[in-house]
């Protein structure tokens, strides 16, 4: 399978898209180690993974993405454990506009931690093999959301540093593509929590509702189908792929020709 002898990171592993990642990544034979702050959850997936695809295809570590100990510790089990990282989804992420600070600290200021120091790993200028990063953003994060303008704001910001350092690795020669996910609303039990997550903006629960019955629900299976084009096709580097029930699409982006001024 495409993904045979490959390693793979999967932040907020143990539930929704994080655990549809991890099935499919192994599905195609990728060893996967699944990483969550929920420890009792991820527990538990790894011990259904054992039983499907063998001990040896996992591994389980408790790591909150908020703390760059517990990244720092993740990530060397796992070169000490697999002797490499070739691929990381940067998917974990809540959605609470009550706690704003924490959702910055997680979403965003947590992805790109998990991403730096995965870097140090992955970085062929540092002796690493290379390989693709996948951050999981948002719809949200291409267009606002009058629900949660803080949750918008973390996923613009994934966006931004996604296609910032696909060009930073291009130019630099890490040897690594950095892509974005995008999906539109997702059956899980982030999505299922939204009417009392959003704050200040709760009176607006319906609006968004209604437009999530417009758009329809993704399956966290689509979502994954969707992972695994960006982790398979070497093309890809600096894309934001849109997911919606509607299709996929892949965003374009104004260009600001650089020209002297008058
Ligand atoms: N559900 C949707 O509609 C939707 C749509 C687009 C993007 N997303 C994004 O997809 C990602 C996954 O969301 P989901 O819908 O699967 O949510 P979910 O709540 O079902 O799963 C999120 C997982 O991340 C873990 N997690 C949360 N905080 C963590 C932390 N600090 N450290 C480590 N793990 C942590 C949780 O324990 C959980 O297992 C998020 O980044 C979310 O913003 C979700
Ligand atoms: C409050 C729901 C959050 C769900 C989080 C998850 O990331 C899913 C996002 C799904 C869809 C986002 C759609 C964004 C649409 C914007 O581009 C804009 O077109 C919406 C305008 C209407 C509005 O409510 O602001």
């Amino acid at each position: 399978m495409a993904l045979n002898g490959k390693i793979a990171v999967v932040t907020g592993a143990a539930l929704g898209i994080g655990k549809a990642m991890t099935e499919i990544l192994l599905q195609n034979g990728a060893t996967v180690v699944l990483l969550d702050v929920n420890e009792a959850a991820g527990k538990s997936l790894k011990e259904a993974l054992d039983k499907q695809y063998g001990r040896e295809k996992t591994l389980f570590l408790n790591c909150d993405v908020e703390s760059e100990e517990h990244i720092k510790a993740a990530f060397q089990k796992t070169v000490e454990t697999f002797g490499g990282i070739d691929i990381l989804c940067n998917n974990a992420g809540i959605l609470n506009e009550r706690t704003w600070e924490k959702m910055i600290s997680i979403n965003l200021v947590g992805a790109i931690r998990v991403a730096y120091l995965a870097l140090q790993h992955m970085n062929k200028l540092a002796g690493g093999r290379g390989g693709v990063i996948v951050n999981t953003a948002s719809m949200a994060g291409l267009g606002p959301l009058m629900s949660c303008p803080v949750y918008t704001a973390t996923k613009h910001g994934v966006v931004g540093f996604t296609r910032a350092m696909a060009a930073a690795s291009t130019a630099s020669g890490y040897g690594i593509r950095f892509n974005a996910l995008c999906p539109g609303f997702v059956q899980t039990d982030l999505f299922s929590a939204i009417p009392s997550n959003l704050g200040h903006y709760s009176h607006l629960a319906d609006a968004t509702q209604q437009m999530a019955d417009m758009m329809g629900t993704l399956t966290v299976s689509l979502v994954a189908e969707c992972l695994l084009e960006l982790v398979n096709d070497e093309t890809k580097n600096g894309e934001a792929l849109l997911v919606t029930t509607n299709g996929n699409k892949y965003i374009t982006f104004p260009v600001f020709t650089l020209s002297r001024g008058p």
